[in-house]
């Protein structure tokens, strides 16, 4: 098995070449299952519950180890769980973003910067001192954004960070890492149900028992979504 971004193709920031997962005495969970993101682009994730969308991220992150298959994806890489208050960890703003560089030893003047830069990245400069309990769910979610920002991650790997959100917020949210993709160059791909939010991304791939059955432009996805009640996302 092969993992890490050792050898990744230049234009590739995420690779996965027939990778098989099961829990132990479960069925199978991913099947063969394969797919390219191609490096500064934002995809998304689709397919019913249980098709595997999670695990796949988890694996991609190292949380869980595959039975079989290839894995390449850059690093550094974030991870953005649906719901914030499983990851920020902090008291206030700040220092929750600044956690996330205790590994790299940097100087304290490197860390005010970094932070500053990944907060004002994400629109919530102002906000760096308040405590976590007091942001509201997109905020947290955008915090846990700028946390990855602050350690230079390259990838961005989002578990429906959307799902608890109200529709105007999901929108600001998936619009704010549309922009952050395009203008930082990093590579996201985002877990979702919601297909309005199919709008703001590059590409996307249709899960289907643990194997990619679709994969490509998103408006083609979305009507073949819209027109198959079958497939309930
Ligand atoms: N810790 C676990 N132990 C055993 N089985 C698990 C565990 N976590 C998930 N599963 C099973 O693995 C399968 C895939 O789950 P996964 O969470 O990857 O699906 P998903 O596509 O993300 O679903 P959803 O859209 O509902 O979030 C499901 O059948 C689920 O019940």
């Amino acid at each position: 098995m092969k993992t890490g971004a050792t050898d990744i193709k230049p234009e590739l920031a995420i690779r996965v070449q027939d990778l098989s997962f099961k829990w132990p005495h479960g069925t199978p969970v991913l099947q063969s299952c394969s797919l390219d993101v191609p490096k500064g682009e934002f995809w998304m994730l689709l397919g019913t519950n249980g098709s595997g969308k999670s695990t796949l991220l988890r694996l991609l992150v190292g949380l869980l180890q595959p039975q079989s298959g290839e894995m390449q994806i850059r690093q550094p890489v974030g991870f953005v769980f649906q719901n914030p208050d499983h990851q920020l960890v902090m008291p206030t703003v700040a220092a929750d973003v600044a956690f996330g560089l205790v590994e790299e030893k940097l100087a304290p003047d490197q860390i005010i910067a970094r932070v500053r830069e990944a907060l004002t990245a994400v629109n919530l400069l102002d906000l760096q001192r308040r405590p976590i309990y007091a942001l509201s769910g997109g905020q947290k979610q955008r915090i846990a954004i700028a946390g990855a920002i602050a350690r230079r991650c390259e990838v961005l790997l989002l578990d429906e960070p959307t799902a608890l959100l109200d529709p105007d917020t999901q929108l600001d949210l998936v619009a704010q890492v549309r922009n952050l993709v395009k203008s930082r160059g990093l590579t996201a791909l985002w877990v979702t149900h919601r297909l309005d939010e199919l709008n703001y991304c590059d590409g996307a791939f249709l899960l289907e028992q643990g194997q990619v059955v679709d994969r490509g432009e998103p408006e083609r996805l979305k009507q073949r979504l819209m027109q198959a009640p079958n497939i309930a996302l």
